[in-house]
């Protein structure tokens, strides 16, 4: 009976998903080919799955697709709605349905681990409820969710820009409240190597100082050197960097994301409750 109970606990953290976020043309549905293609070259089967009612086409193998339940078209028309509101309701529908996705997602047999593209309209995740709203059905399907959130890093050498992508990635973890990880997406691009170094290392608050030498008014100086020190203070915000032409920059980023959602450690767990079965 003990070994029932352990079974059914722990079988329930034996799924996995990452919440593929960001803004448009952030690198989300990049990220996830590349971090697809990487498990292949593993023997490891990651699973993706699109989000968005109204993608056209994908970069990587797509196993569930949130346009074969409702389209962003279909909604508009129906309701006669706009392509916000319309994305807003078909993913509310997808909610509602949990019965359709818990079909596809029980579909994908052993393979256990699912990349979520999700639509670049950040505020799905920062400020409204319906992402929560998702991950929750997830996690009652019996999914361990962890959020990814992908950051052109040409943001980076911008301060302003800087200063407002960390703190929509702090809303968006605020808002879904699962393990989180900034990735800095594009570094590929970046020729200098150690100018990436350099700013992944810059703190806040030197950022800060740059916006604050360009602002027009006292206030707004002030204004920004606060938020700055609380992102110091408190650490709030870091960011992995993702070069998809350097596979230990690939292999780290699934590293780090495993052991947020702690991959590794239920595997084990696994490895020693399929031991304990062929004992019994
Ligand atoms: N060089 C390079 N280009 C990238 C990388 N990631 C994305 N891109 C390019 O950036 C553009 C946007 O990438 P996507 O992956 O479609 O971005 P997205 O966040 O999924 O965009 P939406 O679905 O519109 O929200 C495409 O032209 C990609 O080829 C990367 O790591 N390196």
């Amino acid at each position: 009976m003990w070994y029932f109970l352990i079974k059914i606990i722990m079988t329930q953290y034996f799924r996995y998903a990452q919440i593929v976020m960001g803004p448009a043309g952030s690198g989300k549905s990049m990220y996830c080919n590349i971090i697809q293609q990487h498990a292949d070259t593993l023997g490891r089967t990651v699973r993706v799955m699109n989000l968005d009612p109204a993608a056209e086409y994908f970069k990587y193998r797509c196993d569930i697709d949130i346009r074969e339940l409702v389209t962003l078209d279909d909604v508009m028309q129906e309701l006669e709605l706009g392509p916000n509101g319309g994305l807003v309701t078909a993913i509310e529908y997808l909610i509602e349905n949990t019965d359709w996705l818990r079909d596809q997602l029980d579909g994908l047999g052993d393979d256990d681990y699912i990349l979520i593209d999700c639509p670049g309209q950040i505020e799905l995740y920062t400020h409204m409820t319906v992402m929560k709203d998702f991950v929750k059905t997830l996690k009652d399907i019996g999914f361990s969710v962890g959020g990814v959130y992908c950051i052109d890093c040409t943001f980076l050498s911008d301060p302003t820009k800087y200063i407002s992508a960390s703190l929509m990635a702090l809303a968006a973890m605020n808002q879904l409240e699962v393990p989180h990880t900034n990735i800095l997406t594009k570094c590929d691009l970046i020729s200098n190597k150690e100018s990436l170094e350099e700013m992944l290392d810059t703190d806040p608050s030197e950022i800060a100082l740059g916006i604050a030498k360009s602002a027009y008014s006292a206030k707004f100086k002030s204004f920004t050197e606060s938020i700055a020190k609380v992102l110091t203070e408190f650490n709030l915000v870091q960011f992995i960097p993702l070069d998809l032409s350097d596979e230990d920059s690939i292999r780290n980023v699934v590293y780090q994301i495993d052991q947020s959602i702690q991959y590794g450690e239920n595997l084990e767990s696994k490895i020693n409750e399929d031991a304990m079965e062929q004992d019994y």
